[in-house]
């Protein structure tokens, strides 16, 4: 690791360590777009980047995106900008992705299949490690470079590969059994597509990826214009 590049591990961590400060939430969900923005910026072999070319790659405002990079300890340089490589590190860190993620996928249907061979999974620092299935016509087939194995081996398959995510495209009937199985075999992360809110325990996150309710969010902003009410 280079000079800057430890450097850049270093205030990450500082950040990430730094106690009674918690990067709000808002912000967080806010870095990977901003981690997206600056490998774009870096793709086309710049050094520097300054916040308003940053906050538009980003879709957000100048504003917003300085806000955002303070609570990182980042605050640019006046007349010189961000440095590409050590923001991106930095963030990189803030998101613990600095360590490879290990990542299971449960329910190897017709999602389960999209997501196992989206390359921008592994673009982001995650590795996926097990594929999982009851159908008898799925189990043992190679999907992604990866022999899907039945879920009954759920829990040896956890500790056989280290995974610590989980993601869930089974059928919403069966998505909170996996998904206990998944936190009793020491997962602590679960991405869900299944429709439906999961129990899980404190230690346990879970976010909800959901098209249908995003569309419906869309409908409503499209509804609230035409009717002239102001959408929120
Ligand atoms: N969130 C979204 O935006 C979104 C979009 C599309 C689908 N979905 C949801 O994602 C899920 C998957 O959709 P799909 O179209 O891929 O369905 P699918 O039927 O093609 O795939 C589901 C897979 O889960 C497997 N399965 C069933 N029970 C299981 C269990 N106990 N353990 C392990 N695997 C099991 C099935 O054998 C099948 O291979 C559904 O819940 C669907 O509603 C969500």
């Amino acid at each position: 690791m280079d000079d800057r590049r430890s450097a850049a591990r270093r205030d990450g961590e500082r950040r990430a360590a730094r106690e009674g400060q918690p990067v709000p939430p808002a912000t967080v969900g806010r870095l990977p777009g901003y981690l997206r923005a600056l490998e774009v910026t870096a793709s086309e072999g710049a050094v520097l980047t300054s916040s308003d070319e940053l906050a538009a790659r980003a879709g957000v405002t100048p504003a917003q995106l300085r806000k955002d990079l303070s609570f990182l300890g980042s605050y640019g340089r006046r007349g010189i900008g961000y440095d590409v490589g050590h923001l991106r590190e930095q963030i990189t860190v803030v998101l613990g992705l600095a360590d490879v993620r290990r990542v299971l996928l449960v329910g190897v249907g017709n999602l389960g299949h999209a997501l196992a061979n989206y390359a921008g999974i592994a673009d982001r620092g995650f590795v996926l490690v097990g594929l999982l299935d009851v159908d008898p016509a799925v189990v043992g087939t190679t999907v992604a470079g990866l022999e899907v194995e039945h879920a009954d081996d759920l829990r040896a398959v956890v500790r056989r590969t280290g995974a610590t995510i989980g993601v869930l495209t089974t059928p919403a009937a069966v998505a909170q059994g996996v998904c206990d199985e998944l936190v009793a075999a020491g997962v602590v992360g679960i991405l869900t597509f299944a429709p439906g809110a999961l129990r899980v325990p404190a230690h346990v996150d879970v976010r909800t990826v959901d098209v249908a309710s995003e569309l419906q969010i869309l409908a409503f902003h499209d509804r609230a214009r035409s009717v002239g009410g102001g959408a929120s």
